[in-house]
């Protein structure tokens, strides 16, 4: 098994409803993403191409989030719900019979990130 990651940015505001702090009040972060697929190589010696792998997170993960008010598409915009509604939309995309969506860590600031491995 080998795991390919590819690193992304988007720039996005909220704030936290269900939430008692500064986090209220509505505020940006320039969130990071990692998303990693694990599989095995293909005949070109690759797992995913880090352009295919590309593709399908800009279309279906950025062009939505990038420079959006994020509660308009996730009503409570904790990172572990971000990170949830990012495994939600990428899961199928990146589901082969070769490989398969394996982990995705979001960061919310430099030293504040949420990791899963969610379930099929
Ligand atoms: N488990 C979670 N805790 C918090 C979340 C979250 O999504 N999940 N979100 C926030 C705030 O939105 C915001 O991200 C504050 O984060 P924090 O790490 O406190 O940001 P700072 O810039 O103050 O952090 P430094 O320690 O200065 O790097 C709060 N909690
Ligand atoms: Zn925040």
């Amino acid at each position: 098994m080998i795991f390919v990651t590819k690193e992304f940015t988007f720039d996005a505001a909220h704030n936290l409803i269900k939430y008692h702090g500064k986090c209220e009040k509505l505020h940006g972060h320039t969130y990071k993403l990692l998303v990693t697929v694990a599989g095995k190589k293909d005949e070109e010696g690759m797992v995913i191409d880090f352009l295919e792998l590309k593709k399908i997170v800009k279309e279906n993960v950025l062009n939505i989030l990038d420079h959006s008010y994020i509660n308009e598409i996730i009503e409570q915009p904790s990172a572990e719900n971000i990170a949830e509604w990012i495994w939600e939309r990428l899961k199928e995309k990146l589901n082969t019979e070769r490989y398969f969506l394996y982990e995705i860590k979001l960061y919310e600031t430099p030293t504040s990130y949420v990791t899963l491995r969610g379930s099929y």
